[in-house]
């Protein structure tokens, strides 16, 4: 029980109760199976007010020293007046703060989706569709940052250009789409010859690339190409077609081929393509 009107008004009182039924005279009720047995009282010492819509009752309580000091009619202006402006406080209280609710949980969702959109935007940005490795523009930041990186720790890094010999002939046979299914295939081989720091790019149609960004010598890239170079010489069973490629790879090592990105890449671009003159399936280190 709340009283609401404080010290100038003693005497008067409001109950509120949840789940009561009133009798068909509205001067007796049962309490709810929940609440407390709630006592009878006399009608000269209280009111109710139902709420047809709501199971709610308000009981308003008023001493009879109140009652002879403001009589009856006076208590009771009083008590519904000030449990209208309680009740209209509350339902306002409660629409702001569940509108608040709603307003942030959909900013939230709203931020959420947007963050989301932009993520995948970014990723579709900087990565080939059909293998999901890095793109060209993914790649070149990398391959920036790799070599500040190593020229800070005077240290080596390795690139390869990959390029499949003979898948032409493939998609010319078996149609785009078992083409599409080498290119995956292709993709996963190389990738499983490589370490998680190491990053495969895809830079073309069938070519592809390799940044090793921490080599101490020459051979750990010779190693990690013959790698490559071994396991795309392997048949690829691809929708129940035999197929047989191998790949041409040219390899630079920073800084002896080059001290910047652009001449590094050049450098290998051209030793790979001396590999495919040389008779492909080989490995050719740029000069
Ligand atoms: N299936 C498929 N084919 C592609 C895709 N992108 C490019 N190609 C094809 O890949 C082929 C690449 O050409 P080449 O590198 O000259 O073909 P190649 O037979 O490997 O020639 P060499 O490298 O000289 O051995 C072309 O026929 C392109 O149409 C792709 O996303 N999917």
């Amino acid at each position: 029980m709340a009283s609401l009107y404080g010290e100038g008004t003693p005497g008067i009182a409001l109950r509120i109760y949840d789940g009561v039924r009133t009798d068909p005279e509205g001067l007796m009720f049962d309490s709810h199976p929940n609440t407390d047995k709630i006592t009878p009282v006399h009608f000269e010492a209280l009111e109710y007010i139902s709420f047809p819509q709501h199971s709610w009752t308000l009981q308003i309580l008023s001493t009879p020293e109140f009652e002879q000091r403001y009589s009856h009619d006076s208590a009771h202006i009083i008590a519904i007046a000030g449990s209208g402006v309680s009740l209209l406080l509350a339902v306002l209280t409660w629409q702001l703060a569940t509108g608040r609710a709603r307003a942030f949980a959909r900013a939230q969702a709203m931020t959420r989706e947007l963050r989301e959109s932009e993520e995948r935007m970014r990723h579709m940005a900087q990565h080939d569709p059909l293998t999901h490795l890095p793109n060209r523009a993914l790649f070149s930041d990398r391959l920036q940052a790799a070599l500040a990186r190593a020229r800070r720790d005077s240290a080596g890094a390795g690139l390869m250009f990959v390029d499949l010999d003979h898948f032409k002939p493939v998609n010319d046979a078996y149609g785009h789409a078992v083409g599409d299914h080498l290119l995956v295939a292709a993709t996963k081989r190389m990738r499983d010859c490589l370490r998680e720091s190491d990053t495969l790019a895809r830079v073309g149609g069938d070519e592809f690339v390799v940044l090793l960004p921490h080599i101490d010598t020459r051979d750990d890239a010779r190693l990690v190409a013959e790698r490559i170079r071994t396991s795309l010489a392997l048949p690829f069973l691809i929708d129940n077609h035999a197929l047989a490629i191998s790949a041409s790879i040219g390899i630079g090592i920073f800084p002896e081929h080059g001290s910047d990105d652009v001449t590094l890449i050049k450098s290998a671009d051209d030793a790979m393509y001396r590999a495919k003159d040389a008779g492909r399936d080989r490995l050719v280190f740029a000069d």
